[in-house]
């Protein structure tokens, strides 16, 4: 178990930053999600915390350590990449025992903990296997093995799961989940997937441009992103703006286009009268209304698709901006049909225009 500290830590890549001045402190045993768009500096920051890129500026702290200076190989930390592929002349066996053969551990321990390790990722009996041999998702697994079988004080993850079909998916992130508390190594997984790093991470960092924008428990950067970009980043689809309108009991009124939606008053705190505002929902929780009521609002399908146990809507009318309802009710919704539709008071995110 080990504390992994980041100081300001920094990569310029000539005049590009790609990492700016990064703080981060990840208590022993936590598991944190890195997530953001393509290019934002998630694998710059593993690369610098692995000691494959060099910083431009700043620390990283083990247990209160600078590590810096120390070369990748004595950093004591497990490292799964995506392009970090397994040695394809050897078999399972000798790849996951590749990092203990180095630390020149005696034959019977070597066995003992690689074999452990496979049962871990329930591969118990492939050891003799080449990884040609192995399907994509089992070859991940090999790959995950290997990062852990040196016990690690921290392990960087980046994108393990990525090649996988959406059913082994949500078995290894189970599984890594279950792996990386039963051994309590402090854990970096970078994901694009918003749902991947709220299901599997202690805290979610939310990345853009090389900065953090937002860091919190999963379900406060689910619930409540901190800015409309990191809303849409979180899955939020429906976008309106308004101006704030006044009070009603313990509710804020949002005027958008001919509409006044009412808004919790603890989610408008920041919005004075008049104040030009956006309010965030999620597809799944615009509804279906059978009448009239508070914030229902009708509008115009314009396209429906079948999604399963949803059907996604793309609805025009109700404001000047689209909107997106998932509905789970099988209504019969086609394109050009009316619907009444119900924006939750509760479900909105309200954010104060400052364009
Ligand atoms: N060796 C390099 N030289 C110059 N620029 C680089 C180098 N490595 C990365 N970059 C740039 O730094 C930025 C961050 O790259 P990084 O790989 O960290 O992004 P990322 O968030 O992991 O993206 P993705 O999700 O696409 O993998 C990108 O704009 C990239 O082009």
């Amino acid at each position: 178990m080990a504390t992994l500290e980041l100081q300001g830590l920094t990569k310029r890549f000539g005049e590009f930053t790609a990492v700016d001045s990064m703080n981060l402190k990840a208590a022993e045993g936590e598991m944190i999600a890195l997530l953001g768009g393509s290019g934002c500096g998630k694998t710059t920051t593993l690369r610098m915390i692995a000691g494959f890129t060099e910083p431009t500026a700043g620390q990283i702290l083990v247990d209160g350590k600078n590590v810096s200076t120390i070369p990748p190989y004595r950093r004591n930390i497990g490292i799964f990449f995506q392009n970090y592929a397994l040695f394809p002349h050897m078999t399972v066996f000798e790849n996951v025992a590749f990092g203990l053969k180095l630390q020149k551990l005696p034959k019977n321990e070597i066995r003992e903990r690689v074999e452990h390790m496979l049962a871990l990722v329930k591969l118990t009996g492939m050891d003799k296997r080449y990884p040609r041999q192995l399907s994509g998702g089992q070859q991940q697994r090999v790959a995950l093995a290997r990062a852990l079988v040196t016990r690690p004080s921290i392990l960087l993850l980046d994108e393990p799961l990525s090649n996988l079909d959406a059913k082994l998916r949500v078995e290894m992130q189970v599984e890594i989940k279950r792996i990386q508390k039963e051994l309590g190594i402090t854990t970096i997984i970078v994901t694009h997937d918003h749902e991947e790093a709220v299901s599997l991470a202690d805290r979610v960092i939310v990345m853009n441009a090389g900065h953090i924008l937002q860091i919190g428990k999963p379900q406060e950067v689910f619930d409540r992103p901190a800015s409309p970009f990191i809303a849409d980043f979180m899955g939020f689809s429906t976008f309106l703006h308004g101006i704030a309108a006044g009070a009603e009991g313990d509710m804020r009124l949002i005027r958008c286009g001919a509409h006044t939606l009412q808004v919790p008053a603890e989610a408008a705190q920041e919005l004075t009268e008049g104040d030009a505002c956006i309010l965030a929902i999620r597809s799944e929780n615009i509804r279906t209304a059978e009448q009239e009521g508070v914030n229902t609002v009708r509008g115009t399908v314009k396209s429906a698709t079948y999604k399963g146990h949803t059907t996604r809507l793309e609805v025009s009318g109700c404001f000047e901006e689209m909107v997106y309802p998932a509905i789970h009710e099988y209504a019969d919704v086609q394109e050009g049909s009316e619907v009444l539709l119900h924006f939750p008071a509760q479900h909105f995110c309200v954010y104060k225009d400052i364009k």
